[in-house]
């Protein structure tokens, strides 16, 4: 039997050297690292035939003395730890390449390839290891089951105002207006009772929402429907009201089937869409409506008095409730500034997020 070199190729990453040697069922193998030389020295079935190869290979610089080696059917696999976490020019100290020695093109990568793939290697270990620092919640199927339950029957709620005035406005057309607060009031307040949950869900930690827009939203839309519209009748078979339940409905609508989904993990990117934009419209109409609505009730509260503060004698009977409500017309116009700034950035970071997800 002959004495023959193996066909030899390599590749590197920064930190490990990948040898292949081109021999097949490969036995009595005997590979060392010694001073810094790789000795190799096995029977198999090479280019030549079954024959005895070797070779040795002096490293460009220093590597750790322990070696892996598997030998397969088809070849003999070598990595080699290097002492430096550093990249290579070439891998033998010998400046000409030995015959023998070739890139290994199935593993080839260049130093910036490397570099984004150990980059790659680093991020998904560290997504492990936080998630696996995170204890998981005991409770959270109950969370998103409670979660789920509360957005269907807010859609279903909804759903049927809607539904109902669209119906209505179809069928009756602008007499439909005149008594939308008799028809639809019951299911508003029942729906709008039901929403103070979306105070104290991020309260609890359910949600991952800010406190203050959602407070904002649920406090500000109650006040016009208990106080502006509730205690007043005469507010009661105004067009405003059409307008105001219209639009609140017209945007939940979407809003929570979009949460339901994302309890079930669940996504349908037109709905994410339209849970996204459609506020773009509809928050300042709606604002505009409540204000309307406001401005509406102030003639109202100065003629029967009602909810008017009493005074001492010599400041005059009483204090308007009026004058609270031009307060709330400011109130009102800084809430929509807040939660319109709020929605536009979570519209952004949605999308980002998305763009960076599809990138
Ligand atoms: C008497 C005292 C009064 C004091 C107040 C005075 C100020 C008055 C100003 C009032 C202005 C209000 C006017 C308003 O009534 C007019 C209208 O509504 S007009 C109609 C148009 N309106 C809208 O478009 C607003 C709709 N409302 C909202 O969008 C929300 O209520 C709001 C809180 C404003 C924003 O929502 P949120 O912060 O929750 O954003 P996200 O939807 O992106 O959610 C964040 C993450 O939490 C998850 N989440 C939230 N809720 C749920 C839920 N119920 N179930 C499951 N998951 C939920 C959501 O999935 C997000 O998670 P992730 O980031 O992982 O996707």
């Amino acid at each position: 039997m002959q004495t023959l070199t193996p066909q030899v190729f390599w590749a590197q990453r920064h930190g490990e050297i990948y040898l292949r040697v081109e021999i097949s069922d490969a036995k009595n193998l005997d590979i060392s690292v010694q001073e810094n030389t790789l000795r190799f020295r096995g029977q198999g079935h090479g280019a030549k035939g079954e024959n005895e190869y070797e070779f040795s290979l002096e490293f460009l610089n220093p590597v750790k003395p322990e070696i892996k080696h598997k030998s397969t059917q088809r070849q003999v696999n070598i990595t080699v730890r290097k002492q430096k976490h550093c990249w290579w020019d070439r891998l033998s100290m010998q400046e000409k390449k030995p015959v023998f020695l070739a890139p290994d093109f199935d593993r080839w990568l260049d130093e910036s390839d490397a570099e984004m793939e150990l980059r790659q290697k680093e991020e998904k270990i560290n997504k492990i290891s936080i998630e696996s620092r995170i204890p998981k919640d005991p409770y959270l199927g109950l969370k998103k089951g409670y979660l789920f339950m509360y957005n269907l029957v807010q859609f279903l709620g909804f759903s049927w105002i809607f539904v109902n005035m669209t119906v209505r406005l179809f069928i009756l057309g602008e007499d439909s207006f005149y008594d939308t607060f008799h028809t639809i009031a019951d299911v508003m307040y029942f729906c709008q009772m039901l929403a103070i949950a979306e105070v104290i869900n991020p309260a609890l930690g359910l949600v991952k929402t800010a406190l203050m827009p959602s407070f904002i939203q649920v406090m500000g839309r109650n006040f016009i429907l208990f106080v502006i519209f509730g205690s007043l009748e005469d507010m009661q078979n105004k067009p405003v009201v059409f307008f105001v339940f219209y639009l609140w409905s017209a945007t939940e609508i979407f809003r929570y089937p979009f949460y339901m989904l994302a309890c079930i993990d669940t996504e349908w990117k037109t709905l994410t869409w339209l849970r996204y934009t459609i506020w773009i419209p509809l928050y300042p109409l709606g604002v505009l409506a409540e204000a309307v609505a406001i401005i509406q009730s102030m003639s109202i509260f100065n003629d029967t008095k009602f909810l008017s503060i009493p005074l001492p004698e010599v400041l005059g009977s009483s204090l308007s409730f009026s004058y609270v409500l031009h307060l709330y017309l400011l109130l009102l116009f800084l809430g929509l500034f807040s939660n319109f700034r709020h929605l536009y950035k979570q519209r952004r970071r949605r999308f980002r997020m998305k763009k960076r997800k599809a990138n």
